[in-house]
């Protein structure tokens, strides 16, 4: 989804008034040179400017940086604003849940900058969304709830972000929320005095009203995108297409009309009165921070009600309603037994151990939120990360020997190869039973017969662009296919535009493939990004040893 900035960003009173991409080079060179020895592996994603890339330690291959590129030969006007997104990420390199700004140079002979940063290995949190349906109650309430601790602190720094969204909040292996994208962040408070903004920034359905229409604050704007960011998690659809009268959905929330409709039939009552309080037109009685972290949905224990639950229906009595229930929709009271078992199946065994806000220590899984899968300890006192992606939307199925090769990969002939190459964890990937280049074909014809449009790789590469015609605004996704000792991966990744319409284009092809998707499960082994089989892995830790 294309982000909108009316007024283009300045450099805010805060920072330097250097224009020079010399000062851009200059600006904190202060980690390890990501030039001789680190290879380029994979593209990442597509931003605004550029790809952002995979660059890995040849002598280290878990050693691992995103270098985001922006192409200055094709956007010679952007020098200013990268400058910026990467001093304000410097600023903010000291939190858990923000992606750590690493190094940042201007490549003279390539004519672009390069932002290297921390690498986030578990995709992004789009990624963990069903659409239309979002994820378990506690599976959100994680992940909301790292959310509102990195801005918290980006807060505190008195930056604003401005464009807080799924596809802007990036994971790592161990579900760690990192907030990516400072493209639109700026300086709302210097020297402890706060100024009002009057850029008109943003996402259009994440975007504050008042942003829209009037100066405004920053922190209440940055807190509206969380809320929107929330129905996305629980219902996996977005509330409005933007916040402004002629939105019949958005004036409805606001005359708190048709709340019978979707997305708030999906949304728990609890959760849906925080939704109340954050998601208020007026941003002077718009709750703040504290008083999310305060509100009762915040704090709650899923995991509790979860264990009451599976206790009710181990006993046989299929009573779903009364004081230990999780969080659900009035509507929904009369939901059947499947229905909640679906739920519980979701998360996390509901015999494991039940965490509170306070149990998992930054030993653990690294952030003092309440992680709802108890990390289990191991006894050569490594840990075990909390695993959300057991809830399979499209979890690759029937893969126990993959690891990815360098021309498999689809490298360009002048990177070294590097027998560790990685795939972000994503959901939107399966095997299917038949060759490459057939599938290929197929999902060609199933994009033709879903309207999509498709571009073929260039020199045949087994990559295809599919536009999704369709929707307004313009989305896009990559396909990549991987053959390897007889398996074959679709992989697919979102290039452009919004995260949820490409996972419902994305199950649109995966139906249509349906005959030929691999249905039998085997080991898929991921480990620290790496793709790779039981005996490839052993070799690795050999190695490391
Ligand atoms: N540190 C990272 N680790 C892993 N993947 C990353 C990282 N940074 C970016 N990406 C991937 O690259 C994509 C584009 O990056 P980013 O959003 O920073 O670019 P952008 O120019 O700001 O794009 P946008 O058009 O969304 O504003 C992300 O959606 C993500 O998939």
């Amino acid at each position: 989804m294309a982000s909108i900035a009316e007024e283009g960003i300045t450099t805010d009173g805060a920072e330097s008034n250097s224009k020079s991409k010399s000062a851009a080079t200059r600006s904190g060179s202060d980690h390890a040179n990501y030039g001789v020895g680190w290879n380029v592996v994979r593209t990442l994603g597509e931003g605004a400017y550029g790809e952002v890339k995979l660059v890995v330690d040849s002598q280290n291959p878990l050693n691992a940086v995103a270098m985001k590129v922006i192409d200055l030969a094709k956007h010679p006007d952007v020098v200013e604003t990268v400058r910026k997104e990467a001093l304000l990420m410097r600023m903010l390199r000291n939190h858990v849940n923000i992606i750590k700004y690493l190094d940042m140079r201007f490549e003279e002979n390539l004519d672009e900058f390069q932002i290297f940063l921390e690498y986030a290995d578990g995709g992004e949190l789009f990624d963990q969304i069903e659409p239309d349906v979002g994820m378990p109650t506690q599976k959100a309430q994680f992940y909301f709830r790292q959310l509102i601790k990195g801005l918290e602190y980006i807060h505190s720094r008195g930056v604003a972000h401005r464009d807080i969204k799924p596809e802007n909040l990036l994971l790592t292996k161990n579900d760690l929320l990192k907030i990516s994208d400072f493209g639109m962040a700026t300086v709302f408070r210097h020297n402890g005095r706060e100024r009002l903004l009057d850029t008109r920034c943003g996402t259009l359905p994440y975007v504050a009203p008042e942003v829209l229409s009037q100066k405004y604050k920053a922190q209440p704007a940055d807190v509206w995108s969380c809320g929107i960011v929330l129905v996305a998690l629980l219902a996996g659809e977005l509330a409005w297409d933007s916040p402004t009268g002629d939105c019949d959905a958005f004036n409805d929330w606001t005359e708190s009309a048709n709340l019978d409709a979707n997305p708030w039939t999906k949304i728990g009552t609890v959760a849906l009165s925080l939704l109340r309080a954050i998601l208020n037109n007026n941003p002077l009685h718009r709750a703040c921070i504290k008083r999310i972290q305060a509100h009762p949905w915040f704090t709650k224990d899923f995991s509790k009600e979860r264990a009451h639950l599976s206790r009710t229906y181990s006993n046989g009595v299929a009573n779903a309603t009364g004081s230990g229930t999780l969080d659900r929709p009035a509507k929904r009271r009369k939901r059947s037994l499947n229905t909640v078992f679906e739920v519980l199946d979701g998360d996390q065994s509901v015999s494991q151990p039940v965490p509170g806000n306070n149990s998992v220590s930054s030993n653990d899984c690294g952030t003092d939120v309440g992680c709802p899968t108890a990390c289990k300890r191991q006894r050569d006192g490594s840990t075990t990360p909390p695993n959300f992606a057991n809830n399979s939307f499209s979890q690759p199925e029937n893969v126990d020997s993959m690891l990815l090769s360098y021309s498999q990969i689809g490298c360009s002939q002048s990177q070294t190869p590097n027998p560790f190459q990685r795939l972000v964890r994503r959901m939107t990937r399966f095997c299917v039973t038949v060759p490459g280049h057939d599938v290929l074909g197929m999902v060609v014809v199933a994009c033709d017969n879903l309207g999509y449009t498709v571009r073929k790789g260039p020199h045949g590469q087994s990559i295809l662009t599919v536009l999704i015609t369709k929707t307004r605004r313009e989305t896009s996704f990559v396909v990549s296919v991987y053959e390897m000792g007889g398996r074959v991966l679709v992989d697919c990744r979102r290039s452009k535009g919004d995260g949820l319409e490409f996972k419902r284009a994305f199950v649109a092809v995966k139906q249509k493939l349906n005959d030929v998707v691999c249905r039998e499960s085997g080991a898929w082994l991921e480990v620290n990004g790496l793709v790779c089989s039981q005996f490839q892995l052993s070799q690795l830790s050999l190695a490391q040893d």
